[in-house]
């Protein structure tokens, strides 16, 4: 999918909202334990209550590689479902990876052609060379950390080298990256006040933005410092979404949650084009 399709379906959907598909068996509802697949049953119900409040959904591949042979039948089976029954919606494999160039290419090929995904997240840590290899795939998008949500990102990301700020160091240089327009760039919503500083950076960019919800970001100043003319922005909310509620009601209740969002946004987009 191209940054114009998408940004299209935002317009559409009055949402920029993108959910985190993380599942953890033990936070799903009981019932679901019986199910041949728990984890895709879980999901199904999730993307059919859901997906017309978001254009994006995101499983961390971490919540499938735990449970092993299993986990990944349902990752497959969750971005099937999707890709067959809601093309225009933006998938991301969180899988933040990034190695020696054919390492790379055989991760974008796992996420990019053998599962469909458009998009994957990949750590810049170990340069140009780790990070081409996924830009070279076409209409495919690499979503490169830049500032991350957690407390551990003032470890390296905000420390200086050569007076820059490495964050600002990962997002300069990779503009000059081959294919660099197939990048977007993951900012913590936890790190909102940064935000005008990285679109002084790039100002078209697509920005995923994690962090409102269970880690406490802010929507509102998210979009106050990082919308852009196309709105650029995709803010994800995974917990705070997919378990709303551990009984029969989960599906609904994640809905309303999204809903509360989708509402939000549908005000910011208003604000934002006065
Ligand atoms: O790349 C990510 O999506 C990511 C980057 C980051 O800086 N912080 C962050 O929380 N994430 C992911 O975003 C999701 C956040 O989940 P919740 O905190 O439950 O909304 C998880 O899948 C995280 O792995």
């Amino acid at each position: 999918m191209t940054t114009q399709q998408l940004t299209n379906q935002i317009k559409k959907k009055q949402s920029f909202l993108c959910i985190g598909l993380d599942v953890d068996l033990n936070k799903i509802p009981k019932y679901l334990l019986k199910e041949e697949d728990p984890i895709f049953a879980f999901n199904k119900a999730i993307i059919d209550a859901t997906h017309h409040l978001c254009v994006a959904y995101k499983p961390n591949t971490a919540f499938y590689e735990a449970y092993g042979l299993k986990g990944w039948k349902a990752l497959e089976k969750t971005i099937n479902y999707l890709n067959e029954n809601h093309p225009e919606i933006y998938t991301i494999a969180d899988a933040k990876r990034g190695d020696i160039g054919n390492t790379s290419t055989m991760y974008a090929k796992a996420f990019f052609e053998d599962l469909g995904f458009d998009s994957v997240t990949v750590a810049p840590y170990m340069g140009k060379d780790s990070v081409e290899p996924f830009l070279a795939f076409e209409d495919k998008h690499t979503i490169l950390l830049a500032l991350t949500s957690n407390q551990g990102a003032f470890d390296f990301q905000t420390k200086s080298v050569d007076g820059i700020e490495l964050y600002k160091q990962v997002l300069e240089t990779s503009k000059t990256w081959k294919s660099s327009e197939n990048l977007m760039y993951v900012v913590g919503a936890t790190k909102a006040e940064y935000l005008a500083n990285i679109r002084k950076i790039v100002p078209d960019s697509f920005l995923l933005v994690p962090g409102v919800g269970a880690q406490g970001g802010n929507l509102q100043d998210v979009c106050k410092y990082g919308m852009n003319d196309s709105i650029g922005l995709l803010i994800n909310s995974s917990r705070g979404i997919i378990y709303a509620s551990q009984d029969e009601t989960f599906a609904q209740a994640a809905a309303k949650k999204a809903e509360d969002l989708q509402m939000q946004m549908k005000a910011e987009l208003k604000r934002h084009s006065k």
